[in-house]
Parts: structure tokens; sequence; C-alpha cells
């Protein structure tokens, strides 16, 4: 009885005609037998469907989670002797999409997305999936995305997801264009140095990192997946940094990281004195260009005699706040502030990584326009990296998995044209990778 409640009169009418139809047209056509068999048919879609499929779940179950919800709402008694009736919002449709299935729901007046938005966990729980997202396309409507499985929780390289960046040393480069083909570029001959491809959405789209014109900032505890970000940037920039339009300069504090793949990089150092040295030959550089720019070029166009540099930190924090000698850690502050804050218009990007994003380097996170929550200790730490509120809009950073092939490279960006964090997945970039890319700009080395 409640099921044909639920349905509405319009709608229990509307399955008696299809009903009846069906079974006139059966009954003339094909005799009783036949119409039995077609009218068991559709009893037993009927059944698997309302008892078996996820929209019949999710249906079945809606006015129970609705009211849960606290989504319920009293209508007025029309008559005195009227019982109480109640209305919740109506689901007018499930569908399935790749991953998982959008179920539409249509709001009671008075009432407003984030009355669903604020139960997305409660409604991933109640439906058993992995995530549950909350948009509204239209006034009144909010549309739940339900994902089935964790769209990023398998370990991808960038050759199978067919990112661009790797250059076959067998073939012959095609000559640098001047101006870069459109991001996301899927040419591997394209110098692209405006934006690199790192991984995956986990709407399925193509991660893509702005680099030129900004600074990013990789914040993750050890093993969340900092060095998969570094490398990809790197693997991203090389047939620019063939083409002589990138150089890549390399701090390596940790020594394990990015001294894998050190002929790759145009300058390197791991010696705390000669990092300094590096970031104070960026800033004099950068005070040159913006000497020779001022009052003729507004924006930076990477040429081979005046390229874009990215400067990559692989643990800023060892520069800025545990480096003992106190002259070194002021003069790498006060570098990096300056890169940070003056160099993005010039041809500069610095790419940070850091452990904790709550060490002194803290006073730094706010000159990096673009920042990456990989996996952190504490949901605090989320907004420090992505800014205030990122946490409760879903940055769960904390609670990403610590399991290398399940977590590593998992992380929460902020694009500048949503309010929402987006999940992403960086492609691991393995040894056998960076040998190549070694290979492919030593000259006879093994591609
Ligand atoms: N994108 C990725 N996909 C799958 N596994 C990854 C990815 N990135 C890293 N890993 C795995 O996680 C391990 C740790 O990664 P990585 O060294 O990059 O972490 P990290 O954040 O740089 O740590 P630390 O700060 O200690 O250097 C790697 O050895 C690798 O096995």
């Amino acid at each position: 009885m409640a099921t044909f409640q639920r349905l509405g009169r319009r709608g229990v009418a509307i399955v008696a005609a299809v009903l009846f139809l069906i079974y006139t047209v059966a009954e003339a056509a094909a005799g009783s037998k036949a119409t039995t068999v077609v009218f068991l048919g559709i009893g037993l879609g009927l059944v698997r469907w309302w008892f078996f499929s996820f929209a019949g779940r999710v249906r079945r179950g809606w006015p129970k989670l609705a009211k849960a919800l606290g989504l319920w709402q009293q209508d007025p008694i029309k008559r005195l002797n009227e019982e109480f009736s109640y209305a919740w919002p109506k689901i007018t449709k499930v569908k399935q999409v790749p991953g998982g299935y959008l179920v539409r729901v249509k709001l009671l007046p008075g009432q407003t997305p984030s009355a669903l938005g604020d139960h997305t966990d409660g409604l991933a729980h109640a439906w058993r999936v992995f995530r549950v997202d909350a948009s509204s396309p239209a006034r009144g409507v909010v549309v739940l995305r339900a994902w089935v499985a964790d769209p990023l929780d398998k370990p991808f390289g960038p050759a199978e997801m067919g990112m661009p960046g790797l250059l076959d040393r067998h073939e012959t480069p095609a000559a640098p264009p001047v101006k870069e083909l459109p991001a996301p570029a899927r040419d591997p001959w394209a110098p692209n140095f405006s934006s690199v491809e790192l991984g995956r959405c986990d709407d399925g789209s193509p991660w893509v990192l702005r680099l030129h014109g900004t600074h990013v900032l990789v914040a993750g505890v050890t093993g969340a997946g900092k060095g998969s970000i570094l490398w990809g940037v790197t693997r991203g920039l090389m047939p620019a940094a063939r083409a002589g339009l990138v150089e890549l300069w390399a701090l390596d504090p940790k020594r394990m990281e990015l001294s894998y793949g050190r002929a790759l990089f145009q300058r390197y150092s791991s010696d705390a004195a000669e990092m300094v040295e590096m970031l104070e030959d960026a800033v004099a550089e950068m005070s040159a260009r913006a000497h020779r720019f001022a009052g003729k070029v507004r924006t930076h166009e990477p040429s081979v005699d005046c390229p874009f540099v990215v400067v990559i930190v692989d643990e800023l924090a060892f520069l800025t706040a545990y480096q003992p000698d106190r002259d070194l850690r002021k003069r790498a502050d006060a570098a990096i502030a300056t890169l940070t804050s003056q160099g993005r218009s010039v041809g500069f990007c610095v790419l940070g990584a850091l452990q904790d994003p709550r060490k002194e380097v803290m006073n730094l996170r706010n000159l990096f326009p673009d920042r990456i929550a990989l996996r952190l200790d504490e949901p605090a730490q989320v907004d420090m990296v992505l800014g205030q509120g990122a946490r409760d809009r879903g940055a769960e950073a904390d609670l990403i998995s610590p399991i290398p092939s399940v977590g590593a490279g998992v992380g929460y960006v902020k694009r500048e044209t949503h309010p929402e964090p987006v999940r992403v997945r960086a492609a691991y970039v393995s040894d056998a990778d960076i040998d190549r890319m070694v290979g492919d700009v030593t000259p006879g080395g093994a591609a």
C-alpha cells in the first residue's frame, strides 16, 4: 500500500494502463498461454529491478532514509478530520553512468541543496557505495552522484594513460614551435610548458597542473607520493626542456629523490649552501628579466634565450625551518619569498614539496597560488594547505589510505573555477620511466 502511495495516483494509473495494454495485445496476438509467459517475464523483471538493482534499492529505501536524514516535512492538513500526512523530497530519476549512478532529487519548498549536501557521508553508507557527491544543476533540484567504487584505487603509470611527456630518442623531434599547443596536449612531441598532465581526476578527466604563471606547493606526509608529482612535472616538461624552452633546477636536500634523475636537471644541488646560492641566482636572474621587460613586455614568452625556469625544491622545510645555519635559513627564506611573490610574470615557477605544513614554512604557504594536499596527518592541516573550509567541502586528505598501492599519489586540489576541492591521483613515474628520460637526454644513452 505504502508503495502505491509513493507512486502517486498518476503513477498507479499509468502502470495499470500499460499492463492492460500489454495484456490485450498479447491476448489478441498470441492467446492466453503466451500472455501468461509475457506477464511472468514482466513480473520477474519488476521484482529483479525493485529488489536487486541499485535504482530499486535506492527508491525502496528512500522514504526511510529521508526520514532518518531529517528531510520529512509535515503536510498542511486540508480538512479537520484528515490524518497527519508527511512529504519528503522525491527521487525523480536514477541513471547509470560510468563508475556509478546519478540520483536526481526534487527538493520540497523551502529546502536548500545543503539539506542533502550535508549528508553525503550518510547517503554513501546507506547506499553501500564508495562516495556520494551532491550538486545542484537547477533550482529546486539536487543531483547525487554515487560512486560505486573508488575510481582512483589502482595505481597507474603515465605511459598506460597515454600521457604526453616522454620522447622516443630514435625518432626525430619536430622543430620546437614558438607557441605551445593548447593544454592538455596529447602529442608527446609538444614542448608544452604552461601546464603538464599529471594523472587523473576522480571523474576520469585528466589532471592538468598549471605551472607557467604560478607556483605550486605539494604537501603530504612521508610516503604520500610527493615524488610522483615532482617526477610527473619533470616528465611533462621534458620535451620543452629538450627544446631549450624550459630549465629545470633541482634542490634535493634529501638526496634520495631527485638525484636519481640528476642528468635531467639543468642545475642540481643537494648541498645547503649551494642550494641557497641557486635560489639567489634565480632571484638575480628574475630581477634582471624584470628590468629588461619593464615597459616592453607584460607576459613572459619562453624562448631559448629566456627560458621558463622551474625551481623544484624537494623539501622546503629543510631550507626554511630545519636548516641549523641561521644565516642560510634567512637567505633561503628571503629568496623563496622574493621568487614566489615576483617571479611568476617573468618566467619563474617554484614547485615546492613539504611534509609538514605546520612548520615555519607556513609563512610562505600563502605565496603559492596552487596547492596540492596529499595524505596529511590531521584534518586541520588540510585547511592549512588548501585554505579555510576545504576539509568541510570534502578534501579529506587526512583519510587517504596509508597503503601505498591505494593512497600514494592521491590528493586534493582546488581549481580556480570550482570552489569544491577535486580528488586526483598522480601517475606513478617509475624508476624505469626516469631511466628512459635520462636515456633520452644523455648522448648515446640507452632508450
Ligand atoms: N602516484 C603513485 N601511485 C602509486 N604508488 C605511488 C605513487 N607515488 C608513490 N607511490 C609509492 O609510494 C612510495 C612513496 O612515494 P614517495 O617516495 O613519492 O613519497 P614521498 O611523499 O616523496 O615521501 P618522502 O617525503 O618520505 O620522500 C613509492 O615508493 C611508491 O611505491
